[in-house]
């Protein structure tokens, strides 16, 4: 089969992004697919694989797999890419649009023309904070901020969010010491988080601007993670560092996204999208 692809990144975190519009695909390839076209060695190398999706439920639809072949609900940097991709391949009529995930319906708006979407904001929705939302085992609550976590001896402290996915942030003094390789996959599939979660690390670095790096579920380290970005501010916010309704700039190891929680509790997300490379892709 000779599938044709686009590979584009938000902030480094790359995926191959197949126009289901044109070229439908079987359910039953979709995980050996996301494997095959991540690895770097014998595919085309990313953080996993997006399918931009006809659906009338929404302008738009877009699924996510992970680079193990997992499903994902919800991709910031993905919204992003599939953004620019839909009003720049002229899916879509206006710069304002609707995207469906498997975590809801967002909206979307390009900033740039129709040669090149350059930066895409994107209405994430409200978080999910209930602890058996998240999900997140152990007595139900209405929020998990700062709990003591203890993991391979270390006593941390965990606040978790769900932008339709779920996160576990982590605070640190130095953004350079966090335990990402370490302590991430371990926490990532620690049987307290019944669906593994996506982990992140961040230190503050002023009222205005933090630090991030991110243990994705079912990818590992990953340059950017749109979702994780915005759990990460409403984390801090709930943890009184940040304040609701300004704009933070998120520093992740690919670049710098910008995200605000506003008073009517929708986060927003504001970034880049590129795109770097079309072809085909074989595979038996
Ligand atoms: N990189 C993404 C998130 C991708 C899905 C995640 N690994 C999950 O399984 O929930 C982003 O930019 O948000």
């Amino acid at each position: 089969m000779n599938i044709p692809f686009t590979k584009m990144h938000g902030l480094g975190n790359s995926y191959i992004f197949i126009n289901v519009f044109d070229f439908p695909l079987q359910e039953n390839i979709l995980a050996d697919l996301a494997i095959a076209v991540a690895d770097k060695d014998t595919g085309i190398g990313s953080d996993g694989l997006i399918l931009i999706h006809p659906t009338d439920k929404a302008d738009v639809g877009m699924r996510i797999f992970n680079k193990d072949g997992s499903e994902g609900k919800n991709c910031g940097n993905g919204l992003r890419c599939v953004a620019k991709y839909a009003y720049e391949h002229q899916l879509v009529d206006e710069k304002q649009f609707t995207i469906e995930t498997k975590a809801g319906n967002v909206s979307a708006e390009v900033h740039g023309d129709r040669s090149q979407v350059k930066e895409v904001t994107v209405d994430m929705g409200v978080p999910i904070l209930k602890r058996s939302e998240i999900p997140m085992l152990g007595v139900d609550q209405d929020q998990v901020v700062a709990e003591p976590f203890e993991v391979q001896d270390e006593k941390l402290e965990v606040t978790t969010v769900s932008m339709g996915n779920p996160h576990a942030v982590f605070f640190v003094d130095d953004i350079n010491e966090a335990p990402l390789t370490t302590l991430g996959p371990i926490i990532e599939k620690d049987q307290r988080f019944p669906e593994s979660v996506n982990v992140e690390f961040i230190e503050q670095v002023n009222d205005k601007k933090i630090h991030f790096r991110v243990w994705e579920r079912g990818s590992g380290v990953t340059q950017a993670c749109g979702t994780g970005a915005c759990a990460s501010v409403v984390a801090a916010i709930l943890n009184g560092k940040l304040e609701k309704g300004k704009e933070i700039t998120v520093h992740l190891a690919g670049g710098d996204l910008y995200i605000t929680w506003a008073a009517d509790d929708h986060v927003w997300m504001r970034g880049k999208a590129e795109t770097t490379i079309e072809g085909t892709f074989f595979m038996e």
